[in-house]
């Protein structure tokens, strides 16, 4: 297996430019790939994420043209894919898996969608029954709430309330929201329960209404979506760039010096945004500007106990950057984090143990408690979870060398993370 081996590192230093959210380049691809007309994309993040949307939409029939560095057009189908029948790999990319579901069982075609090993462990059936109660035809192929998936067509009525579960993944609202409007019919929906990662249904109704199609809603219980004939391309759109991805680099600024970080500002349309001010909490001092946020260490820093239900990607590094922190910290209703790349809280309680952390872990909460000197030398596992290899980078911050494990997991939202990283640590 790969290994990078980090030097003990003491600084974090610098400007970086982050790459394109991949909540936002998988959203605006399958916008753009319904609408009518063309629509050309700028700053699209580049990643195993986005390849497997970019793929799919194109086995679909879909017309897209690479018009520069990572900037596409893609000529909008009106609604209507033109590939009625397709096998699509999606990986382990949930934002591509989850909308292109919703998407497909209103297409009126046949459609297999699967994934690698641990798509196939990602739950989908709360999504499934939603998309059933409008009588769409879904089947599973081997395990009931869980993909792979055979969609067919189906005869579909939109008129009574489609109830949803969203306290197992936000983006199966988010699914459907997207796909409604495909049936040109007005529709309501009816979230039961709580509403997990709720800021990620804000990015879904602000890039919807960029396509035309403003969404009304009741708190976060009820959802009306109006009856469209297509989404309505708007012609060119710019992606931020990732602040999930911004956070290791905050993180690093707060622990370890004085970095700005390139490509998000305080406008953003992206709830881990709010990262910044989570972090904090701890100690240091950040700044948002027009498109970017400057991160710079102060005081040293404290233990905090916090809910971190909005931020559900950004709080995993938190829970590395607990290890700089005098006390004990613990983060709160983060149980989605055990149905995502790998189980999250398992991983990470796991990894940090290994620098000599101590951790109790809950169902649904994480606590740690850093020892009074990391252990140097640790070989860090990443269960192929991006966010485990890139939050484990900032061990080496604390003056302690680190060996992180098949480093090129990075690649489903960052491929070049450790290059920039490199860049900014001294
Ligand atoms: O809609 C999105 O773009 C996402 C929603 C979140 O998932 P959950 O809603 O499952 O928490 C997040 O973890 C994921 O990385 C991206
Ligand atoms: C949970 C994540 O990915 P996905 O979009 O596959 O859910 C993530 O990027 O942290």
């Amino acid at each position: 297996m790969e290994q990078l081996h980090l030097p003990a590192a003491h600084h974090a230093l610098g400007a970086i430019t982050l790459p394109g959210s991949k909540s936002i380049s998988n959203r605006t691809l399958l916008l753009a790939a319904l609408a009518d007309g063309d629509t050309v994309i700028r700053d699209l993040l580049a990643s195993d994420d986005t390849a497997r949307m970019l793929e799919a939409l194109s086995t679909l029939g879909v017309q897209l043209k690479n018009i520069g560095e990572h900037a596409w057009q893609v000529t909008g189908c009106a609604g209507s894919f033109p590939n009625k029948q397709a096998d699509l790999f999606l990986g382990n990319a949930g934002t591509a898996f989850r909308p292109l579901t919703a998407t497909l069982a209103f297409m009126g075609g046949h459609y297999h969608l699967h994934g690698v090993p641990r798509m196939h462990e990602r739950p989908i059936g709360d999504l499934v029954d939603a998309l059933q109660q409008a009588g769409a035809n879904i089947n599973y192929e081997s395990n009931s709430g869980y993909p792979p998936l055979q969609i067919s067509p189906a005869q579909l009525d939109v008129s009574q309330a489609i109830q949803i579960r969203g306290d197992v993944s936000s983006q199966f609202l988010t699914a459907l929201l997207m796909a409604l409007p495909l049936t040109g019919q007005a529709a309501t929906i009816e979230v039961v329960g709580e509403l997990i990662s709720k800021p990620y249904i804000e990015i879904t109704l602000n890039l919807m209404q960029q396509f035309g199609v403003t969404v009304q809603r009741d708190q976060w219980q009820r959802f009306y979506v109006p009856a469209a004939t297509h989404y309505q391309s708007p012609s060119a759109l710019y992606v931020e760039g990732d602040a999930s991805s911004a956070s290791y680099f905050i993180a690093a600024g707060i622990v370890a010096g004085d970095v700005t970080v390139n490509g998000v500002g305080q406008h953003s349309i992206q709830g881990d945004i709010r990262f910044a001010e989570a972090a904090s909490l701890m100690g240091g001092r950040f700044t948002y500007g027009e498109n970017h946020v400057r991160a710079e260490k102060t005081q040293p820093l404290k233990a905090i106990d916090l809910d971190c239900n909005h931020i559900p990607d950004a709080a995993m590094t938190l829970a590395v950057m607990a290890l700089f922190a005098k006390g004990t910290t613990t983060l709160r209703n983060i149980a989605s984090w055990r149905v995502k790349e790998t189980d999250r809280i398992a991983a990470m309680a796991t990894e940090l143990r290994k620098v000599g952390a101590v951790v109790v872990e809950r169902e649904d909460s994480i606590q740690i408690t850093p020892p009074t000197q990391l252990t140097p030398n640790a070989i860090i596992d990443t269960y192929d979870d991006h966010r485990m290899a890139m939050c484990f980078s900032l061990v080496s911050l604390a003056g302690v060398p680190i060996t992180i494990n098949d480093p090129k997991c990075v690649a489903k939202t960052f491929p070049d993370y450790f290059k920039v990283f490199a860049s900014i640590v001294r």
